[in-house]
């Protein structure tokens, strides 16, 4: 079973044009790492709340979203906290945002078990001590306040917290975007290590691909709220199927390119005030044609590649095996 199935997920959001989200299928399983990538607005963080059965205030929410196999938008509230405190974790870009400053790390990471009622303070305590080993850290550290660690050891003491209840999905929101590159690579790794170690699924959201190739086992690719290309990470970036994958991949700085450049994907991600008849990302692809414009691609089997999709008209015509390689 997967631990995270989303199905159809539509989120419209009042007084727009087109739903925010728009036929999401996106699924997790055990001990995988899926991430989410697109340019800025394309619906990622969206998508990774909906996982916690969070919706904007006043968005109309339909299709399911399965989490260990109990529907998110249908939950009550009383079992949706349940399930967000016990199975669910959420990872975000900015720990010192996420963390009460006047509270000691001891205490932060383990109120959230205690509130469940079914941890008292010695076993909690036990459990942070082993996690604060599993990340690196001192027992220390239980005792000190955020502002006496750096931004790599909050974020160390935030992955922490997000394992003490043993979660079966963890959410990670770009969680290296406000470190240094060198701390940035440690999170990765000691976030991949964990994650096998306790066969955690894990969404990984990032709009930096080389981070994505590294990563995650499985990508997906969103584009204007739809999912336009999902596979295997390392296939889907050696071989896109999507044009729109392709113009990403283009676009991402590489530096050990013969002559490096950057490749700017012309014009924009249209916004929630426009509507939509047919493939989104038509209107900055220089291969649509009539049809791609009025008629929308769904998603279809690439051929010979295992779990994987991609939504466009002309994908097998236009991209050319072997592809952009990147990473
Ligand atoms: N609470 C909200 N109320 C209204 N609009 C929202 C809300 N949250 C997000 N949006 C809009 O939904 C769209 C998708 O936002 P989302 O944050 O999911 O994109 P994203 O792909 O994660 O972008 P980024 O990489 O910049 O974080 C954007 O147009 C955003 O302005």
């Amino acid at each position: 079973m997967n631990t995270l199935q989303i199905a159809d997920l539509r989120v419209v959001l009042p007084g727009t044009e087109r739903p925010v989200l728009d036929g999401v299928d996106l699924t997790v399983a055990s001990g995988e790492t899926v991430a989410l990538v697109g340019e800025s607005g394309c619906g990622k963080t969206l998508t990774s709340r909906a996982a916690l059965g969070m919706v904007p205030p006043r968005a109309e929410a339909t299709g399911t979203v399965l989490v260990d196999g109990r529907d998110m938008l249908t939950l009550g509230a009383r079992s949706l906290r349940r399930v967000r405190a016990t199975t669910t974790a959420m990872i975000f870009q900015d720990p010192r945002a996420a963390i009460n400053p006047v509270r000691r790390i001891g205490d932060f990471l383990t109120e959230g078990l205690r509130l469940t009622g079914a941890w008292d303070k010695t076993r909690a305590r036990e459990r942070a001590l082993t996690l604060l080993d599993a990340v690196g850290l001192k027992s220390t550290v239980l005792r000190q306040y955020p502002h006496e660690l750096s931004g790599g050891m909050l974020q160390r003491v935030m992955i922490a917290a997000a394992l003490m209840a043993d979660p079966v999905l963890l959410l990670a929101d770009e969680p290296t975007t406000a470190l240094d590159v060198t701390t940035q690579a440690e999170i990765i790794a000691l976030l991949g290590e964990l994650q096998q170690r306790f066969g955690t699924a894990m969404l990984f959201v990032t709009h930096d691909l080389d981070l994505a190739a590294v990563i995650a086992d499985r990508v997906a690719v969103m584009y204007a709220g739809r999912i336009v290309e999902t596979g295997p990470a390392e296939e889907v970036f050696a071989a896109p199927k999507h044009p729109y994958t392709a113009a990403l991949l283009a676009a991402s700085p590489r530096l050990d390119a013969p002559e490096p450049r950057l490749t700017v994907i012309p014009g924009r991600v249209p916004g929630l005030h426009t509507a939509i008849s047919g493939c989104p990302f038509a209107t900055r692809c220089g291969h649509a044609d009539e049809r791609c414009a009025t008629e929308r691609p769904q998603s279809t089997a690439v051929p010979g590649r295992a779990e994987a999709e991609v939504a466009c008209w002309n994908s097998e015509s236009l991209i050319p095996q072997g592809g952009a390689a990147h990473g």
